[in-house]
């Protein structure tokens, strides 16, 4: 599959595509065509943390890119915003690109603080040193994930004018250009019509990039988008 998504990388060159595979698949997925990323990043850059993985270490095996704070080490790894911050932070300083999640649960959207939420984890999680090279941000709502359900094109545009907004509340001058990604059922049917929608960057893409056959429609649709 990757060597099929690194063709479509080659020939889709306006459009920056990446893999986020677990650590031990990082060193024989790297160097096929297409970026590698982690999932998560060690906060320290070396010392005694067993266990644990480090910048150094994922660059030594070819990343490019660290995923920090998703929602299910945020839930299952009970990671604060203060945590993902310093991942993300560690991951910039050992010369990754930091992808920094963030996203509210269907319980937060109901009761109609999805936006105060996502602010909230932008202003504890987002390094204050993020540049629009080496900070990217994704908005994944929480119940948008492995469900088939996503919000509505106006939910998401609202969502991801509030991100930028606070983005250059948070970074000033390097705001506007930070990457902002959706995550959560991204699948070849609603791709485009996400990807065009203002602010949104790109995407984060879980169950479709596991095949080409899936993932290779979405970077042509971002292609498309220009
Ligand atoms: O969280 C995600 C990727 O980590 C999104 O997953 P899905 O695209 O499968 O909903």
């Amino acid at each position: 599959e990757i060597d099929a998504i690194g063709a479509a990388a080659a020939a889709n060159p306006a459009v920056d595509v990446a893999i986020c595979p677990p650590f031990t698949l990082i060193a024989p997925a790297a160097g096929r065509g297409v970026a590698i990323g982690s999932q998560d990043c060690h906060a320290a850059a070396k010392g005694a943390h067993t266990g644990c993985v480090s910048a150094t270490l994922l660059i030594e095996a070819g990343a490019t890119y660290a995923i920090v704070g998703h929602s299910e080490r945020r839930q299952d790894q009970h990671e604060t915003d203060a945590e993902v911050r310093a991942k993300a932070e560690a991951a910039i300083t050992g010369g990754l690109i930091a992808i920094v999640c963030v996203g509210e649960t269907e319980a937060e959207r109901d009761a109609g603080n999805a936006v105060s939420v996502v602010e909230g984890q932008l202003t504890g999680s987002v390094p204050p040193a993020g540049t629009a090279a080496t900070l990217v941000v994704a908005y994944e709502p929480v119940w948008a994930i492995g469900t088939g359900r996503t919000p509505s094109v106006a939910d998401v545009a609202d969502m991801h004018a509030a991100i930028r907004a606070k983005l250059v509340a948070l970074l000033g001058a390097e705001g506007p250009g930070v990457r902002i990604l959706y995550g959560g059922s991204m699948n070849p049917k609603n791709a485009a019509e996400l990807l065009a929608v203002p602010d949104v960057d790109g995407g984060l893409v879980g169950g479709a990039s596991l095949t080409a056959a899936q993932f290779v429609p979405i970077i042509e649709a971002g292609a498309a988008l220009g």
